[in-house]
This record gives structure tokens, C-alpha cells and sequence, in this order.
């Protein structure tokens, strides 16, 4: 993972998609402050409802935890009941925001086009994107073409620049790994990161597709992700279920750090 590419700090991300509630912000945030790493260790971020994200910033101020958006529209301002600007974002302090999460692509009619929309949004206004990249059982059969993955990591990225680039992280995450408990293997995994870092390399240079992270997210628990985090070309993990848990959350983020430790024990941190 990061020790091939200085750029390529340790990243764990934890996806609250719509499971908590106000209290149960604050006791999990009371839990982790002051125990995670500096940002230049390993880099953490909390993905929640637009509503708590104030508040978490505010009560992350003097934490390196950052805190992230789960969605963000594509327009500045203007009539779009309902929806999240990318600059009010920015305003409140959000740091980074998810963009083409499979859940939003399945429920929400997300497409190739309102992600490529969205991550320019977001860029412009000084947010970093966290695109999800995703693949079905299907497809996986075809997997060395890869094409679903490598198609959506090249239309999410349309007119994003070389200097834009470096701001954006990408994560893998397969349809069926979310939420079912099946992660994907971590050669599986690597081999998913592999490809969109020749995406990259294709889109952009190998220099640049050396420099970009790359996330994997499906199921990851503290007991396979040290084996999925020293893969070559993953970056760090984007974590469902697990991060709801601020023991594991930390127990994830210990394990970024350092995956070579072959156990980690909560007192020490
Ligand atoms: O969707 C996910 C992260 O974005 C993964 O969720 P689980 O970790 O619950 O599988």
C-alpha cells in the first residue's frame, strides 16, 4: 500500500450511510478523538447524513478526522429542492464527499454522467471526491477485461485535470461484497485496484496513476483488512458496517498504519 508512493498516505473511511442518530454521533465521536494517527500517518474520514455534518466538524476541530460528505449535487446554488451544494459543503468544513456509491446508483438513478457531473462539482469547489467505482457478480466472470470498472472510472473522471487529479481518491467497492458480509479476496481486491490504476495511467500518466489512491470497500472487517491493505495497489479501506463500531473503527485505522502488526491491542493507542 502508501510505502510505494510517499502521495499515497494510508486512508480509512467510514461509510455511516443513514444508521446513526444524533446521540450516537457524538458518543462515537467522544470515543475516537485523540486516538487516531496525524493526518501525514494515516488519514481517517467519517462519511455521514448531511445534517450531522456541522456538528461533527465542529466537534472534530481538534482531531485530524475529516469529515464526509455521502452525496453532493452537481450545480453551485439555484432551485434544486432537496438537494446539497457543493459550495455549502465547503462552507460548513466538510473536507471530502462520496460520489457514485452503488447504493446511489441503484436507488437514486445515478449515472455515469450525474457522477462526472458531481465530482467537477465538487472539485470546483475545493472538496475532495471519493468515487466509487463498483462491479456485479456478471461481470466479474469477465473480469481481466474489466471493462464496467474501467468505463466508470474513465467517465467519472471526464474533464478532470492533471492538477484536479491528485485531489480525487477512488475506491473499489463490488456490488455484492457491500453489506453482505463476503468480502472480496484480497487478490481479487488487488486485482480490481491494478486496473484502475492502469485507468489511470491510460487517462493520465503512470506517474499520476502512481500518486492517486485507491480505496477498497465490500465487508471489510478488522479481520481481513490487514491482509487487503498490504496489497500493492490499495490505498486503505471504505468501510460500512464495521466503522459503526468506534472499537473497530480503530482497530481499522491501527491496522493502516502498520498492516505488518500481526495483532493490535485496543490499550495501546
Ligand atoms: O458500502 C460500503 C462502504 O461505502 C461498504 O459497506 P459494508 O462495509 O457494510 O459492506
Amino acid at each position: 500500500m502508501s510505502q510505494h508512493n510517499a502521495s499515497r498516505i494510508p486512508f480509512v473511511v467510514a461509510n455511516w450511510k443513514i444508521n446513526k442518530l444524533h446521540a450516537d454521533v457524538a458518543e462515537f465521536l467522544d470515543k475516537v478523538n485523540g486516538k487516531v494517527p496525524a493526518e501525514n500517518v494515516v488519514e481517517t474520514g467519517i462519511a455521514a447524513q448531511d445534517l450531522f455534518l456541522s456538528d461533527m466538524v465542529r466537534a472534530t476541530a481538534q482531531s485530524p478526522i475529516h469529515i464526509v460528505a455521502e452525496n453532493v449535487h452537481w450545480e453551485d446554488s439555484g432551485a434544486y429542492t432537496g438537494e446539497t451544494s457543493p459550495k455549502a459543503l465547503k462552507d460548513i468544513g466538510a473536507k471530502y464527499v462520496l460520489i457514485g456509491h452503488f447504493e446511489r446508483r441503484k436507488f437514486f438513478n445515478e449515472t455515469d454522467s450525474t457522477v462526472n457531473l458531481k465530482v467537477t462539482a465538487a472539485l470546483r469547489n475545493g472538496l475532495r471526491p471519493i468515487i466509487d467505482v463498483d462491479e456485479d457478480m456478471s461481470t466479474y466472470a469477465q473480469f481481466m477485461d474489466a471493462e464496467p470498472s474501467v468505463a466508470q472510472v474513465a467517465a467519472a473522471l471526464a474533464g478532470v485535470s492533471v492538477d484536479q487529479i491528485r485531489n480525487v481518491t477512488l475506491a473499489y467497492e463490488p456490488t455484492w461484497a457491500i453489506g453482505s458480509g463476503e468480502a472480496a479476496s484480497a487478490v481479487q481486491a488487488q486485482k480490481a485496484a491494478h486496473l484502475i490504476r492502469q485507468t489511470l495511467a491510460k487517462l493520465y500518466s503512470p506517474v499520476i496513476a502512481e500518486q492517486v489512491r485507491v480505496l477498497y470497500g465490500g465487508s471489510v472487517t478488522p479481520d481481513n483488512a490487514r491482509e487487503i491493505m498490504l496489497q500493492k495497489d490499495i490505498d486503505g479501506v471504505l468501510v460500512g458496517t464495521s466503522a459503526l463500531d468506534p472499537e473497530k473503527f480503530l482497530q481499522l485505522v491501527a491496522i493502516a498504519q502498520d498492516p505488518e502488526v500481526p495483532e493490535f491491542n485496543i490499550e495501546n493507542t
